[in-house]
Parts: C-alpha cells; sequence; structure tokens
C-alpha cells in the first residue's frame, strides 16, 4: 500500500512536534506536506523573549533546519497560507492557489496576537509580539525611537517590556487589574515581582485602561479612559491570544472559541484534526507548549494507530523568563473557604512560598525568589499525592539543606519528577537516556529525549543530573565540545582521526568513529564533507549530498520552494552582451524578480527547480556561489581607471582574486572587498578580506563583518604590490581552512584564536609558502558547478527533476 497524504496547515511548535513524533512512531507512513504562511522553517516562538532581550538570535532559534524537512521527505510551503478546506473533496486550497489533497488532515494555525479594538490600534508602531516579524519591528523601532508602551502586565507584556528595555528604550507597561500576572501569582508575589521590575526600569500604570491610541499615520501617545495621557513612540499589545479558526469556521467545521476536538484531537469532520493553540480541548485552549506537546503526542499515536492513551487535558506550571526574576506558578492560586494555604514570606530574602492545599493535596503552588522546590512540589501536584501525614516544613522543602538546584538536590530528586516541565520529561527518563546511550553533555539529552528545547529554563537542571550520574567523567566530556549528537566526539578529534586512520569518506567517519546515528544528521554530515575535502585536497571526491540544501542544489531554496540564479560577475564588472543574456532569459521564462544584489551581481529569483539547468545553459555564465560556504564576492569601487582619487587599480585587483579563490570550500561564506582610496567605496572594512588602496602600496584587512554580528575588519599587514596582496590572503585563507570549526566566519575565528597568533604564524616566508601551495592544489579539483550538471543527465535526474506531489493548480 502506498503512502498516506498527510497535510498539515501551519508550521510551528505544536504541529511539527506532532510531525516528529508521527515520524518517531511510523516513518513510511505518510507523504508529508506542510503549509506555514510565515517564511521560516519552524523555530522556537518561546525564545522570541530571549532574541528581544539579546540573549540569542533569530537563527539560533530555528528548531527545525530546511535540511531536516528534505531529510523527512517533507514537502513544505513557507510563505503561503491555506485560505480553504474542501471536507467533501478532502483538499487544501492555498493562496496561491495550490490545491493538495489529503488522506488526513491536521490543522495547527496557532493564534495570533488579541489587538484591542480601540481607535487608532492601526497606526504604525503598534504591534503585537507573537512572531519574528514583530520582534524584527520592534528592535527596528528601538533604534530611531525612545519611548514605549506595552499593554498588559501578563506573562508576554512583562517579557516584551524587560526586552524594550534592554533595546535601550524607556517603558511603561499598561495593566488594567491592581496586581501583575493576576492568572499566575496571588497579591503578595505580584507585589514583589512589581518591585523587582520596578527596580530593573519598568514603570507601570496600573488600573488603567486605554481608550485610544494617538497619532497621526504613527503613533504618538496613548489615552486612557481616565482622560489621562502618556506619550508613546512605540505600542505593543499583550492583552492575549486569539485562536486562529477561521478557516476551519468556513470549512463548517465546529468551532467555538477554539476548534473543539476530542480526547484524540479529533474535530467535528471524519479526518480533520487540530493541534496546539488553535484547538479546544473540553472547554479549554492552553497557552503553554507543554500541554500542546500532549496533545500531539495523543494525536501521532492516533494517526500512526498505536494504541495511546486519551488526552484528558492538562495542569499546566509558569515561570517568567526575565533574568533577576525567579518565579514559578501552577494550579489554583487563591484561597477559598474550602483551601488551606502554607505560606511563607521571608522579606529580607526576597523569597515568597505559597502552597495551596485543597482535600489534602496540593492543588497549587506559587514560589517567588526560590524555586527549586518548584519540580517536586509539581509532581505532588500532577500526582495528587495525599499530604495529610506530612509537616508544612516537609511540604515546603525537600529533604535536602542546599541553596539552589545542585547536585545534591538531585540526588534527592524522584525518578518521576519533572524535569523538564515543557516537554513533560522526568529525572527517571534522563538519567536513563544518559546510561543506555552514552549521553555527556545537554545538547545530547536534548536531542534523545526533547528536555530542554523549549523554553531552556530545565538546563541547569539536566546538567545537575548528568554532573550527578557521570560523576568526573561529566567533568572531562564537558571540557570539549561534541560535534554534534550523533557523536561524543569533537571537532579537533575528528580531523586528528581522520589524518592518522586515512579515512575517506563520510561513512567512513561515521562507521570507524562510532557515530551513534547511523545516517548522521544535518549538523555533522556537510561539517565531516568539508573536513575530508581540507584534509585530502585534491584526492577527496565530493559527498554531494552531505552538503547543506542550497549547495547541493547550487542555487539558493525561496521562501516559496522557488529558486535563486545569480551568475558571477567578476568584480563586480559585466558586459552588454552578459546584460543581454540576462535580460533575454529573465523574459523568455518570465522571471518574477530581477534584482541587483549587495555584492554587485544581477540575481534572476523565483526559478522553478526543474527549470534551473536550462536557465543557467541559456546564460552560459558561471554559477556566482550565492549559496556556498566559499568565496562569495569580491566587491570592487572602480579605481584609479576611472575615479579621480583613485590610487590603485581595485578592479583588476578585485577579478584577480574573485578568478583565483573561486568555488574554494571554507568553513564559512567569505566576501571581499577592494576599495582604490581609504574613501572605502567598496567598504572594505567590512569584510573577511578588505583590501584599500594607499599612494603605493595597499592595506589589507581582515575578520571584518557587516551582517548579524558587525565587525570592523583588523588591519593584517601593508604591503607594495597585488601579487603581496593575493600571497597574503592565500595563506591567510588556508590557514583560516585548516583550523577554523565548520560554519565559523573569519570574524569568530579571529576574536577566538587571536589576531596576534593568526600573524606569528603567517609571518613566517615558509610557512606561507606551504600553506599556498596546499591551496593551490585543492585549487585544481574544482568544477564549474553548473557546466557539470548540464554534461550529466544523471545529476538533472536526480536534483532537478518535477517534484511529484498533487498539485492542481
Ligand atoms: C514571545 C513568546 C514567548 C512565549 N514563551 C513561552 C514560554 O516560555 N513557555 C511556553 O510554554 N510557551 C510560551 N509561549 C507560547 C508558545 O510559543 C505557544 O504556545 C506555541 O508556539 C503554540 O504552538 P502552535 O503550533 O499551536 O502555534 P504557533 O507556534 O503559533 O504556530 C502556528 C503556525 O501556523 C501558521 N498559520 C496560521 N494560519 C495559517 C494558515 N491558514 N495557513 C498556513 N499557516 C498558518 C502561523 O503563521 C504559525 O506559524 C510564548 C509565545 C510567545 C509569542
Ligand atoms: N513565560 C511564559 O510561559 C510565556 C511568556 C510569554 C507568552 N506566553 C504565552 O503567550 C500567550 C500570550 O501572553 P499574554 O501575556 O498576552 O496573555 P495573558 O492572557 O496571559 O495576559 C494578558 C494580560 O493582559 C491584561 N490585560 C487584558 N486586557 C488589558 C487591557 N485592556 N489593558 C491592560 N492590560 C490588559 C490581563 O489582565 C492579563 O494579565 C499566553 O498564552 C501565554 O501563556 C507565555
Ligand atoms: S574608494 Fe576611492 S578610488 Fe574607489 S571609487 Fe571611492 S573615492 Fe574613488
Ligand atoms: S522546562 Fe522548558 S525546555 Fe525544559
Amino acid at each position: 500500500m502506498g503512502r498516506k497524504q498527510l497535510v498539515m496547515i501551519g508550521n510551528g511548535m505544536a504541529g511539527v512536534r506532532t510531525i516528529e513524533e508521527i515520524l518517531k512512531l511510523a516513518p513510511d507512513a505518510f507523504q508529508i506536506t506542510i503549509f506555514g504562511d510565515e517564511p521560516h522553517p519552524n523555530y522556537n516562538r518561546i525564545k522570541l523573549s530571549n532574541v528581544l532581550q539579546g540573549d540569542t538570535t533569530v537563527n539560533d532559534i530555528i528548531m527545525n533546519t530546511w535540511e531536516w524537512y528534505q531529510e523527512n521527505n517533507i514537502e513544505l510551503f513557507t510563505g503561503e497560507a491555506i485560505v480553504r478546506i474542501d471536507t467533501e473533496a478532502k483538499q487544501v486550497i492555498s493562496n496561491q492557489g495550490r490545491v493538495v489533497s489529503y488522506d488526513d488532515l491536521i490543522i495547527a494555525t496557532g493564534s495570533s496576537s488579541f489587538i484591542l479594538p480601540i481607535p487608532g490600534a492601526d497606526k504604525v508602531g503598534v504591534t503585537g509580539f507573537r512572531d519574528i516579524h514583530d520582534c524584527e519591528t520592534m528592535i527596528k523601532v528601538a533604534r530611531d525611537y525612545k519611548k514605549a508602551a506595552v499593554i498588559g502586565g501578563g506573562l508576554l507584556g512583562l517579557e516584551a517590556a524587560r526586552g524594550l528595555l534592554n533595546l535601550g528604550m524607556e517603558v511603561d507597561v499598561i495593566h488594567l487589574m491592581p496586581h501583575l500576572m493576576e492568572r499566575q501569582l496571588d497579591p503578595t508575589a505580584s507585589i514583589m515581582l512589581k518591585e523587582e521590575l520596578e527596580a530593573q526600569g519598568m514603570n507601570f500604570l496600573m488600573e488603567k485602561q486605554t481608550a485610544e491610541i494617538q497619532g497621526d499615520e504613527r503613533v504618538t501617545g496613548l489615552r486612557f479612559v481616565d482622560g489621562s495621557e502618556i506619550e508613546a513612540d512605540l505600542v505593543v499589545m499583550a492583552v492575549g491570544i486569539k485562536p486562529n479558526v477561521q478557516i476551519a469556521k468556513d470549512s463548517g467545521i465546529y468551532v467555538n472559541r477554539g476548534i473543539v476536538v476530542d480526547d484524540f484531537m479529533q474535530t467535528s469532520v471524519a479526518h480533520v484534526h487540530a493541534v496546539g493553540e488553535c484547538a479546544e480541548h473540553r472547554e479549554v485552549i492552553y497557552g503553554l507548549v507543554a500541554p500542546l506537546y500532549e496533545q500531539g503526542k495523543v494525536l501521532a499515536a492516533n494517526l500512526c494507530g498505536v494504541e495511546t492513551k486519551p488526552y484528558e487535558g492538562s495542569i499546566v506550571g509558569t515561570g517568567l523568563k526575565v533574568s533577576g526574576v525567579d518565579l514559578f506558578s501552577a494550579g489554583e492560586i487563591d484561597d477559598d473557604p474550602k483551601t488551606k494555604s502554607i505560606k511563607v514570606h521571608n522579606e529580607f530574602d526576597g523569597v515568597y512560598k505559597k502552597i495551596v492545599i485543597r482535600d489534602n493535596r496540593v492543588s497549587g503552588i506559587v514560589l517567588y525568589g526560590d524555586t527549586k522546590d518548584s519540580s517536586r512540589l509539581f509532581r505532588m501536584l500532577l500526582k495528587k499525592e495525599d499530604v495529610s501525614g506530612m509537616t508544612s516544613v516537609s511540604i515546603l522543602e525537600s529533604g535536602c539543606c542546599g541553596v539552589g538546584s545542585d547536585s545534591n538536590d538531585v540526588a534527592t530528586m524522584a525518578a518521576d519528577e519533572i524535569v523538564c516541565g515543557c516537554n513533560g520529561v522526568t529525572k527517571g527518563t534522563v538519567v536513563e537516556a544518559i546510561q543506555a546511550k552514552g549521553l555527556t553533555t545537554v545538547d545530547e539529552v536534548g536531542s534523545c529525549t526533547n528536555a530542554g528545547r523549549s523554553c531552556g529554563r530545565c538546563k541547569s537542571l539536566i546538567s545537575d543530573i548528568l554532573a550527578h550520574t557521570l560523576g568526573e567523567k561529566y567533568d572531562v566530556a564537558a571540557k570539549k565540545t561534541a560535534l554534534c549528537g550523533c557523536t561524543t566526539i569533537s571537532r579537533d578529534e575528528v580531523v586528528a582521526e581522520i589524518k592518522e586512520k586515512g579515512l575517506s569518506t563520510v561513512k567512513e567517519v561515521m562507521n570507524v568513529l562510532g557515530w551513534k546515528q547511523e545516517e548522521g544528521c544535518s549538523k555533522c554530515r556537510p561539517a565531516l564533507n568539508y573536513y575530508l575535502g581540507m584534509i585530502l585536497q585534491d584526492q577527496y571526491t565530493d559527498d554531494r549530498d552531505s552538503r547543506l540544501v542550497n549547495e547541493k542544489m547550487h542555487a539558493n531554496i525561496q521562501k516559496n520552494g522557488t529558486y535563486s540564479v545569480i551568475p558571477r560577475m567578476y568584480g563586480g564588472v559585466t558586459t552588454a552582451k552578459d546584460l543581454m543574456k540576462i535580460a533575454e532569459v529573465a523574459e523568455k521564462y518570465d522571471v518574477p524578480l530581477v534584482k541587483l544584489t549587495g555584492g554587485q551581481r544581477i540575481g534572476l529569483y523565483g526559478i522553478n527547480k526543474d527549470d534551473l539547468p536550462a536557465v543557467w545553459e541559456e546564460l552560459g555564465m558561471p554559477s556566482g556561489y550565492a549559496y556556498g560556504k566559499t568565496l562569495r564576492t569580491v566587491k570592487t569601487c572602480v579605481g584609479a581607471k576611472f575615479c579621480r582619487f583613485g590610487t590603485q587599480d581595485s578592479m583588476g585587483l578585485g577579478i584577480d582574486l574573485e578568478k583565483k579563490f573561486e568555488r574554494l570550500d571554507t568553513p564559512h561564506k567569505v566576501k571581499m572587498g577592494v576599495s582604490a582610496c581609504p574613501r572605502n567605496c567598496a567598504e572594505s572594512g567590512i569584510k573577511d578580506f578588505g583590501i584599500v588602496g594607499i599612494d603605493g602600496g595597499w592595506e589589507l584587512y581582515v575578520a571584518g563583518n557587516g551582517g548579524t554580528d558587525l565587525r570592523a575588519g583588523d588591519l593584517f599587514a601593508t604591503v607594495k604590490t597585488k601579487e603581496e596582496v593575493i600571497e597574503l590572503i592565500g595563506a591567510f585563507l588556508q590557514y583560516y581552512r585548516e583550523h577554523a570549526n565548520y560554519l565559523e566566519r573569519t570574524s569568530t575565528w579571529v576574536e577566538r584564536v587571536g589576531l596576534d597568533h593568526v600573524r606569528e604564524v603567517l609571518a613566517n616566508e615558509e610557512t606561507r609558502k606551504a600553506l599556498n601551495e596546499r591551496l593551490d592544489k585543492t585549487l585544481k579539483k574544482y568544477q564549474e558547478p553548473w557546466a557539470e550538471v548540464l554534461e550529466n543527465q544523471d545529476l538533472q535526474q536526480k536534483y532537478y527533476q518535477k517534484h511529484e506531489i498533487p498539485v492542481l493548480v
């Protein structure tokens, strides 16, 4: 029997976790198609707070890379929304007119920020806080403006406010109720929280209801129902969420506040399921990942025909991701005549604990200032343990005396105590995984058990469990960073083993060095392919299937599944003939976008996969490697030939550099710039290699970066001739190739190893010569990749044939 067609609407946290569970249970049961209307692969939405607070970057919160979808044969359409479900014909229809049939459908559309329906809510400068786009909007506004107003003093509002403070804004938090986070905290804890956040610089306007957002096109302030006003350049609405249910409603699926599901996540229509924040189960819609992941597990088992317990609802535990604030809350927080609570308030240390007891069982927990007992208390709450035989002290404190989470606490933790609340992983599961699979790092525990993969709050506890379980071995293991979760071996050890044992293929490395996962993963395969190529030089046969997707295709995949084609224009110089060829191809293939790139070339965007070989053939130009971990571009200014300030031939040197080093595999992308005078029109100061012409010579700057981690290049040397520039760059490049980690830019590498060290090594003429010899040997092996595909039918068949999912446009 063929694979069933499984379609999912929504490419977010709950949906993709469900797919991961399905792939674990029955990897071959479904042909999976996912539509997501954001232009990104699945990312950790929870960590947007950390991105805003500057603790991490958007790149680092991607949970499932483009390669992951490819490796699991999932057809992914990003930036494309489903607008209709035809439940009769069992088809979904996208906003681009794509129609895809399904045997089973999962609706995982999540929710949107609730935007208060008040005058002015549509002004520029008003945003929710839900996705990468919102986050980027706030970061951008913070560059030009000063005053932010966050409406809503709940979890989201306070995390947003902390982020905006970090971005240098003055922040007013406007809250409707007398107490912050009134759903999670009782008044005492709430007051303590407010005092801490005020000390951090937030200003609170309590019991205020916003009547209007003022301004013309752009927001300038807020007016409240009581008539008072404040100034604001940015307004963030954090007043709750609204489940995305419209398409389900329009398609005749039963919707209350959310899409109503039974205990197996089945909607009112056969073969249509819902999971995540869009789903309403027993009249509850959850807004935290832990219950959503539980739902996903049940749905996955149900779809794979594996027996499963029904989903019966969840009790959730919450914390706040703001540094300097340690709090935990779960269950009921208010007293009533039938509850008795234990309260401890240590004002001196800023610690408050309240345990609500109903019918001799823990029914609610509020901890502020010290949360080390949260997992033990949460277990008691979840298991409905009878506490009638316990004293209030033994309920409040674990048997041990330590402060904070340390190995002693870990020793007293019961096996069924939850370590990771987001993913429902117990201490027993973590310990078993460490022992059975020889895990040594927190990341490996995450890959194996999911613990730590969401908000990350539990990572220090996982680290303590590793230390406790492995004893002395943990310290040894902790000193080195494994290449990825498939191995415990570090980058340097892998390189040494390849050399020592004479290993020559990716497969061989994984077999001989005992990879835990036979096929490797999208992190180690491209890295091993790179290290082998770097060590074996012209003796290595590239393993194309181990490359990252864009390199494998020799084209950059775009958010709608099409590709871009960017031919080489050495030094940014072109000819009328080449321009005509580009124009003809653009017209013939009805190319949706023709654009000048930042690297002084012309890009054709929106080319279908199966048209790539024909487009390359008709262009008859070499690949510009705009997708590769290799030399991208050499940007040049017009220089002495035309500019009256120019002292040197910048275009000539740029073209020579590009022709010499093109196609070379490097740990990460490499960019160069050549300016013919210090006015620096080619932006040489922010390139990996930036060259600036001066009277009688050239200055060479290295390790600059104009991307996310902006860094000005360091002056490395001043030389007289262009031959010296090329020799020095050759040696530097090869030394970087041989010593950097795969995916480490020159900027990060130089910061890590120190510029003086590199200078010292390259000062030796013999060393420079040897490095250049190895580089030249490697450069000899490369073929022009587009021409190679045109000459090879097998490559065309394998990588560039039409995809075959039922798409009826
Ligand atoms: C800033 C922030 C911090 C958070 N912190 C925490 C935390 O600390 N702990 C915690 O447990 N939870 C936290 N959450 C909540 C958590 O992120 C959500 O509960 C979780 O992401 C919900 O998963 P989901 O898959 O249901 O929805 P989502 O992750 O929102 O995914 C739904 C996806 O479906 C897409 N979509 C919608 N309609 C369509 C359509 N018609 N066609 C195609 N695609 C569509 C959406 O664009 C979206 O990408 C936080 C949320 C935010 C915004
Ligand atoms: N650390 C975490 O677990 C975390 C962090 C961020 C977001 N989230 C989740 O994201 C979702 C959205 O969070 P949220 O904080 O927006 O929702 P929420 O419903 O938890 O809180 C909204 C807050 O806004 C207040 N409010 C409502 N109307 C208002 C008004 N007109 N003016 C001022 N205040 C008003 C409410 O009193 C409430 O405290 C939730 O599901 C939440 O669980 C969780
Ligand atoms: S960098 Fe100097 S030489 Fe080059 S274009 Fe600018 S001004 Fe002219
Ligand atoms: S508690 Fe959130 S990832 Fe573990």
